[in-house]
């Protein structure tokens, strides 16, 4: 995984991309991407490139641009400044084919049970494995007669994510997919996302909960006010600065 030389410890200045394998097309490619909320910046001038293949860490404090990130890759916003591509498409009706998205939000109505609710992603998408989702909801032990608005909060997470791990995507765009949820469950929950996760697809997972998600993410992007604090390969980071990706972002973030 180094493709670093074997040089001294260096400023998180230098990591500033996940490094794209020779000769291959990046997945997601961003350059100059400028957001702003009735004129407050959101995202300023980044510039990302993301390959196939990989699981990235989408870190950052309250605020920093995560959310507003995912929800553009995703196709949901649409108003912004800069270049945007997923695959080869610009965000919209034939990128979102590609993208398999949990946001951070319930986006399923209260009344569904497990079932009805897998009946609905068959549905909705022409790439979802309903055999795959019931197996997640298996592992998960989710009771199959209650409805979403009778489960816990760590139910309805695990719910969520067996429908949008269940999709045949090229991209996961995961938003917070483990906050609110007790650490036992953030584990359960981890490990059902990399369960038959297709190593040819890349996956974006963002969160503040860094020492939960190190251990399965192999790339890091860390944002801070909107912009690209710095972005590497995991083992790379964490050589460099001799510490854990957990303890960098709180020397980061201090
Ligand atoms: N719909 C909106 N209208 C106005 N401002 C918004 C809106 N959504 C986000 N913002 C602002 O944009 C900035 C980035 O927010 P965003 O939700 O993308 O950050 P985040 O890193 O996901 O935060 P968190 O970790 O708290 O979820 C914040 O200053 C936020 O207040």
């Amino acid at each position: 995984m180094n493709r670093h030389s074997s040089a001294p410890p260096s400023p998180a200045a230098r990591f500033t991309a996940v490094p794209v394998p020779d000769g291959a097309a990046p997945l997601i490619r961003v350059a100059h991407l400028t957001k702003a909320y009735r004129g407050r910046p959101a995202l300023a001038d980044l510039t990302l490139d993301l390959p196939a293949g990989r699981i990235v860490g989408l870190m950052g404090s309250n605020g920093s641009g995560k959310t507003t990130l995912l929800k553009i890759l995703a196709g949901l916003l649409s108003e912004y400044d800069g270049q945007v591509r997923v695959g080869e498409y610009v965000p919209g009706p034939q990128s979102k084919a590609l993208v398999a998205f949990l946001p951070d939000a319930d986006f399923l109505a209260p009344e569904l049970k497990a079932e009805q609710a897998i009946a609905m992603f068959s549905r909705l998408f022409s790439d979802f494995d309903a055999d795959r989702a019931r197996e997640l909801v298996e592992f998960f032990g989710l009771p199959k007669d209650r409805s979403l608005k009778e489960m816990s909060k760590g139910m309805g997470e695990k719910l969520r994510v067996s429908l949008i791990m269940a999709r045949r995507a090229s991209v996961y765009l995961l938003d917070e997919p483990i906050s609110g949820v007790d650490p036992a469950a953030r584990d359960v929950i981890l490990s059902g996302v990399l369960q038959g996760f297709d190593p040819e697809a890349l996956m974006v997972i963002s969160t503040h909960l860094i020492a939960d998600v190190e251990p399965i993410v192999d790339s890091v992007v860390f944002l801070k006010d909107g912009r690209l604090l710095l972005a590497g390969d995991a083992d790379d980071l964490r050589e460099a600065h001799g510490m854990s990706l957990d303890a960098l972002f709180r020397k980061e973030y201090r």
